[in-house]
């Protein structure tokens, strides 16, 4: 990490993670790469129907998506998912970790008005959380001791157009 990433996260939103862009790629053509089938099962109605069923949000129209991976010493900073002009109505994590303990960090945190973690998810193997926006949270740093990576797949289930 940067002295930069490091001056801006103690005082605004930062982020250190690695990250494959599977909307973007998708949206330029590309078709080959395996995790692109993910982009189109998110983008499945069966999938849109049931996320738009769960959040009550009847106008969710498509999903974007992200492969990311989380190191030690990765993180994402405190932030409520909210970007004027891109409707993101929801956001969803599709946890792909095998392995984990609670004490490696990495942990999707929902940070209340008191400025209090009111609820957390620990890095799990096949499961959705799913969120509307906004709503303040962050991903606690990964320690040194975590022996595995934290994968997922995420982003937002958008209104209007691609
Ligand atoms: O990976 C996560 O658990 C959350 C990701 C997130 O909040 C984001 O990308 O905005
Ligand atoms: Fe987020």
């Amino acid at each position: 990490m940067t002295q930069k990433m490091l001056e801006q996260s103690r005082r605004g939103f930062q982020y250190v993670f690695e990250n494959y862009p599977l909307y973007d790629l998708y949206q330029s053509g590309e078709r080959v790469h395996p995790l692109l089938a993910m982009h189109e099962f998110l983008n499945s109605e069966e999938f849109l129907q049931f996320a738009r069923e769960v959040t009550g949000l009847p106008s969710i129209a498509f999903a974007d998506s992200q492969a990311t991976k989380y190191l030690p010493g990765h993180f994402l900073t405190e932030h409520d998912d909210n970007v004027a002009g891109k409707q993101r109505l929801a956001a969803y994590v599709f946890g792909f970790t095998p392995e984990w303990r609670a004490d490696w960090g990495g942990i999707l945190q929902f940070i209340d008005r008191d400025g209090h973690v009111a609820e957390g998810y620990v890095p799990k193997f096949n499961v959705l959380n799913l969120f509307r926006v906004p709503q303040k949270h962050n991903v606690s740093y990964v320690t040194p001791a975590a022996t595995q990576a934290r994968y997922s797949i995420t982003g937002w289930l958008r209104a209007g157009d691609h």
